[in-house]
């Protein structure tokens, strides 16, 4: 029994995450806490970002993802920035390598504190995505919400950011739709064998748009990096954006760039909320003493 771990609830422009420290032991958190930790209103999060020991050559450490359903998740743009302010702050460092189910992924802390982060390459392929049906053009897919004749939401964009996106173009506010009641259909529809993150975009502005998203595995959110990355890829591949894209999020504000090496890079804000412990078997939790509400 290795005892609690310690753990940070901090969230990156709104987006909930919890950094759990399990560097030095061999146990991971289990579905189990995270399901636990996810239905307190306390330490309720979107992303838990399990920090382990490096497990690869060149690497600071090994980052695995948990969803609030208890799910894994293959990336987490806002999450990933949230782990390079608390080692920032822990060892003094700027500049991070880490390791994911999804590759290796390179991070730094800017003198103003935005963090940004090198999400890789995207990927268009269907059966990269995945789809569960051969769509030969992935910047525009088969599938809608609502009335065959008038749809509400149709002919999503859909790429892999290392996990599954879907990007809805609108015209209307983006708060005009009722993605609460979408999300969770288009989540889990045939056409995603792995689920999707599902997000409806809307071009505001040259090389702007607003975006909302449901999360795979944790469903409406303030902000998701990875969905940011996928939606900006997205509208530069359509002709819509260049490839230097301001996005705006419920939470805030984040930066998307494109750039030449095909490498996405996602710019923004991360903000410590408390700290404490946490069994990671059970997720039972303790806040630290004198850890601001
Ligand atoms: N919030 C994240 C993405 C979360 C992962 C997602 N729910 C999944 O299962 O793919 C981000 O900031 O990228």
């Amino acid at each position: 029994m290795a005892g609690p771990a310690p753990f940070a609830k901090m969230n990156g422009i709104g987006n909930e995450i919890i950094v759990a420290d399990m560097r030095g032991r061999a146990d991971r958190v289990s579905p189990r806490a995270a399901l636990t930790l996810a239905a307190d209103a306390a330490t309720h999060f979107d992303q838990i970002m399990a920090i382990h020991d490096a497990r690869t050559p060149g690497t600071d450490n090994f980052i695995e993802i948990l969803n609030a359903d208890g799910s894994s998740a293959q990336a987490c743009g806002n999450g990933t920035r949230c782990v390079v302010q608390a080692l920032a702050a822990e060892t003094g460092k700027g500049i991070f390598t880490f390791e994911t189910v999804a590759g290796i992924l390179n991070a730094r802390q800017h003198e103003d504190g935005l963090i940004s982060v090198d999400m890789g390459k995207p990927r268009f392929g269907w059966q990269e995505i995945p789809l569960a049906e051969e769509f030969r053009d992935t910047r525009m897919i088969e599938l809608q919400v609502g009335p065959i004749d008038a749809p509400v939401l149709h002919s999503p964009s859909a790429v892999s950011m290392g996990n599954p996106h879907a990007i809805f173009w609108v015209d209307r506010d983006v708060w005009s739709y009722e993605l609460d009641r979408f999300g969770p259909l288009l989540e889990n529809h045939p056409l995603f064998p792995e689920r999707a993150n599902i997000t409806i975009a809307q071009v505001t502005g040259p090389d702007h748009l607003t975006i909302r998203t449901w999360e795979r595995g944790a469903g409406l959110t303030r902000a998701c990096g990875s969905a940011a990355c996928a939606a900006a890829v997205a509208a530069a591949r359509t002709r819509r954006t260049g490839c230097s894209v301001a996005l705006t999020a419920p939470g805030g504000p984040l930066h998307v760039e494109w750039r030449d090496d095909d490498h996405v890079v996602l710019t923004g804000a991360a903000e410590w909320e408390f700290s404490g412990t946490f069994d990671p078997a059970t997720g039972a939790w303790q806040r630290d003493a004198g850890s601001a509400a």
